[in-house]
């Protein structure tokens, strides 16, 4: 599915206190892996929480294509029966994700060990992003990959019967990648083994234990190491997602930025590889107080209040940037507001995500009179005591770049526009409803 083709511009304006309770979205990278994971296997999976946002949708029409029986039951309640690891049916058409990574890469890894084709689409955003990192590994089990030059959508995918199981070392910190070659090896004998040299988010780790699969992860010298036993019988679960910590990153910027702002935001994931903008906003001096600490469908959670803070600028450990790799738009926003600089480093991946971010953000904070320095892999914004705003900024289809500045123009001092706010629908659909009933002047 692709949002609205024609463009909607947005215009956020600055706005009094926010106050209240901001109710977040289920996790969209655990309502992927709930709905792929459902599909394969054995039994009814329901599901409560899930994200409708465009992304997630996408995979779930993917897995009705794929054989599994996918229902909508209510707000966030779905079923799906599942066919078993390696049951995947040939889908009769193409397969559309859309603008998401997420989902392209995971159902790749997932019909790649089975012995069906399918052919892959997405939106102009996804169609420029790399996808040979994954279809490289995916080649190591046996499967047949023809894309376009360059290894870019669209790709179609002959599955390998008879895969072998695979030992493989991801180039880049990506839990896209890992999750992949992971449930490729569901349907391959034997160990498949991933070697990470820094760990990135392990929901597929968590979810792959819940539903009865043999997994493992253990630091050695090679590194952060998955090991997978192929091959088992996957056990219908029910899964209650968490809420997404990536969506809820944007009203918390807004209150630590609009002057006098206090808001609620509950059950937010505490899992430690999501939680480095949390971390590093505390390093800046933000007022966050996590209450109520406990577990919601295997993932820690916490109830968390912001306050209005001054912040100062920090420098971001490029080790930390696995466990905010979504966050760096929002946090080049917060940036703006801090005294001195935020050096933000080990930022390279950010330039093959829905957009480049890095320029996207540095153009776009330029244009609103931000001052940003950039290098191939690092991003250094400039803080000021009243930013200026006043200008438009380009999203190029990506979501946190849309919502990034709607969020700046909240405290700017004067009106901030984005070309198209259409792509918000991919990721948070509820987003300009959720931040007026905060307070804020957006439309
Ligand atoms: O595995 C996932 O659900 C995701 C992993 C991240 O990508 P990489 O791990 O490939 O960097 C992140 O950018 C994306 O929003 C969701
Ligand atoms: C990069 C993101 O998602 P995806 O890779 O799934 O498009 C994101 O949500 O910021």
């Amino acid at each position: 599915m692709s949002h609205a083709n024609q463009p909607r511009p947005m215009t956020s304006r600055r706005s009094g206190p926010l106050t209240g309770q901001a109710q977040i979205p289920g996790d969209k990278s655990i309502s992927h892996r709930a709905l792929i994971l459902g599909a394969l296997s054995v039994g009814e999976t329901r599901i409560t929480g899930l994200l409708e946002g465009e992304d997630v949708l996408d995979t779930a029409k993917a897995m009705a294509a794929f054989g599994a029986r996918v229902q909508r039951h209510g707000n966030g309640d779905w079923t799906v029966n599942g066919v078993g690891v390696g049951g995947f049916c040939e889908p009769e058409g193409v397969i559309d994700c859309g603008n998401s990574g997420t989902g392209v890469r995971l159902i790749m890894g997932a019909m790649a060990t089975t012995p069906i084709t399918a052919t892959f689409t997405g939106d102009a955003s996804l169609s420029r992003r790399p996808m040979a990192r994954v279809t490289d590994p995916l080649s190591e089990f046996g499967a047949s990959v023809t894309c376009r030059e360059g290894g870019r959508l669209p790709i179609t995918i002959q599955g390998i019967e008879d895969a072998l199981p695979v030992r493989y070392r991801t180039p880049v910190a990506s839990a896209q990648i890992k999750s992949a070659i992971l449930l490729a090896g569901l349907n391959a004998p034997g160990e498949t083994v991933v070697i990470e040299a820094e760990p990135t988010r392990d929901h597929s780790e968590r979810m792959l234990a819940g539903f009865g699969a043999d997994i493992r992860s253990e630091t050695t010298s090679e590194g952060h190491v998955i090991t997978l036993v192929g091959r088992p019988e996957l056990r219908a679960q029910p899964v209650a997602v968490p809420r997404d910590p990536s969506s809820a990153a944007f009203p918390v910027a807004a209150a630590l930025i609009v002057p006098g702002s206090e808001i609620r935001v509950p059950g937010i994931s505490r899992n430690p590889t999501r939680d480095g903008l949390y971390v590093t906003l505390r390093e800046m001096g933000a007022d966050l107080l996590f209450e109520n600490d406990r577990e919601e469908g295997g993932e820690p959670v916490a109830d968390l209040v912001v306050r209005y803070s001054r912040l100062k600028g920090v420098s971001v450990p490029a080790e930390r940037a696995a466990s905010m790799i979504d966050e760096f738009p929002i946090l080049s926003v917060i940036a703006a507001f801090a005294e001195g600089p935020t050096i933000m480093n080990g930022v390279g991946e950010l330039r093959v995500k829905e957009s480049d971010r890095i320029d996207a953000m540095a153009r776009g904070l330029e244009a609103n009179g931000v001052r940003v320095e950039e290098t191939p892999d690092s991003m250094t914004v400039h803080g000021m005591e009243a930013v200026p705003g006043g200008a438009t900024a380009v999203t190029h289809l990506d979501h946190r770049i849309a919502m990034s500045f709607m969020v700046l123009g909240l405290a700017s001092q004067s009106p901030v526009t984005v070309d198209d706010g259409g792509p918000i629908a991919t990721s948070f659909p509820d987003f300009t409803d959720l931040m007026r009933r905060l307070g804020a002047d957006l439309d």
